[in-house]
């Protein structure tokens, strides 16, 4: 008898239905904005509270930065996720880039006293210097050298004979050409770093004859003065207002072969920044962690931490404290040292560390432990620690101990053989242990 008094029962259930369907909609965006917000609170940052005008100046960023992720959908290349000697140039065109290079940012805490500032400074400028002499080692490597008179030919198994830069260059063709082999030698940057650098062998390689080709140039005594100065410059231009630096303190030279100690070299870079202080508003100035490589033998390294210890007696306010460098992976491990690092405290004398300590693949070698030493030793901080996320135990104490990693994915990118694995670690360890 469905006739018209059916009716009233059909539209009232049609009424339930239609009820019960927008009720669990408003319940799924209901639950969805509720998971979005724990979402928010848990990511770095998500906690501050900001006031109106940076509310606004954050909506013109994440606008900006909207924009630049939907234009990288489209034409599928998302600069972060491609290797950055790729990158660079995208990078630089960003606008997000432009802001985030004015907006200040405290303090640079992990850099290395050889690569701070830009290669073409030491070519363009530095190279162009007079006496500055060039050799070629039987490898091919570039050795440069300051003098007057141009020294005497080195033995064959050492380098070439000295070649007047200056001189060279007036008898050449193509200036530019040469300037910029040159400045190829001074950086890693190539086109194709997946088949250059196919392993870490290769990169780690040319990280070290980057170093040992410009250490004649920086080490000369007029040069490492402006090379400090300019080093603070380009900082100062990122809004970078504070740095603290692993230094080697080699020797420095004069032109007739003076040789400095490392004493001369903590003053001068105490000089240079106090200089650098006076000239630009708000620098806060500079900290030295004085740094041995760990290639050496431990009665080195022994020395070493004796020197350290003299330093920041020494010079309180400008050597913070001691850190190992070089590639962990082929190098001594913290353990390894134990002898050495356990001076100061066997004396009673504090000597804060810095360790590199987790900038490895290999879990579960003896290097891949220098996480658990640094923790131990009490590490003021630990360097990269990417190898973080493979020990829970040590990721939670550290955390504990409020003992900060300094990350640097590009530099994790650049030293790797499998560019993303290290970056994405790198995300995770800046989260608290068992937080998404
Ligand atoms: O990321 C790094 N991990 C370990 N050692 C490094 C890294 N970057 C530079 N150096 C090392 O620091 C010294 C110059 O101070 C160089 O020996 C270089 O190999």
């Amino acid at each position: 008898m469905g006739g018209p008094s059916g009716w009233p029962a059909l539209i009232s259930l049609l009424l339930v239905v239609a009820i019960l369907f927008f009720c669990s909609a408003i319940s799924i965006d209901e639950a969805r904005t509720q998971l979005l917000m724990r979402e928010k609170m848990l990511q770095l940052g998500g906690q501050l509270v900001l006031t109106e005008q940076e509310e606004l100046a954050n909506e013109r960023l994440m606008a900006l930065k909207k924009a630049e992720v939907v234009q990288a959908m489209k034409i599928q290349n998302f600069p972060p996720s491609i290797h950055f000697f790729q990158a660079k140039n995208l990078i630089e065109k960003s606008e997000v880039f432009s802001i985030l290079k004015k907006m200040p940012k405290g303090a640079a805490l992990h850099v290395h006293d050889f690569g701070i500032l830009s290669m073409n400074w030491l070519v363009k400028n530095v190279t162009y210097r007079p006496h500055c002499h060039f050799c070629i080692t039987p490898k091919g490597a570039l050795k440069f050298k300051f003098a007057y008179p141009t020294p005497p030919t080195p033995m064959p198994a050492e380098c070439s004979e000295w070649v007047l830069l200056e001189k060279y260059r007036k008898e050449m063709q193509n200036v530019t050409e040469f300037d910029y082999g040159l400045l190829r030698n001074f950086t890693l940057m190539t086109e194709n770093p997946e088949v250059d650098y196919a392993n870490q062998n290769i990169v780690w390689s040319k990280f070290q004859s980057i170093f040992f080709t410009i250490s004649g140039l920086v080490h000369y005594a007029p040069v490492f003065r402006d090379y400090i100065f300019q080093a603070l410059e380009e900082f100062y231009q990122d809004n970078v207002l504070y740095l603290e630096l692993r230094a080697m303190l080699l020797p420095v030279y004069e032109l007739n072969g003076t040789i400095h100690n490392q004493e001369w070299s903590v003053r001068t870079y105490r000089e240079v920044a106090y200089m650098f202080a006076k000239k630009h508003p708000g620098f806060i100035g500079i900290k030295l962690i004085y740094s041995d490589r760990r290639l050496k033998n431990v009665s080195f390294i022994m020395k070493s931490v004796q020197t350290a210890m003299m330093l920041r007696a020494t010079f309180p306010r400008m050597v913070a404290g001691f850190d190992l460098v070089g590639r962990e992976d082929t190098g001594h491990t913290l353990y390894d040292y134990r002898k050495a690092l356990m001076i100061p405290i066997l004396q009673g004398i504090k000597l804060p560390y810095f360790f590199h300590a987790g900038e490895t693949d290999w879990q579960g070698t003896s290097i891949d432990r220098n996480l658990l030493d640094a923790l131990i030793l009490n590490s003021t901080r630990i360097g990269h620690g990417f190898a973080l996320t493979k020990h829970p135990a040590v990721w939670a104490d550290s955390w504990k101990k409020n003992i900060p990693m300094e990350v640097c994915p590009i530099s994790n990118q650049e030293s790797s053989s499998e560019p993303d694995q290290e970056r994405d670690q790198m995300f995770v360890v800046v989260k608290k242990p068992g937080k998404n």
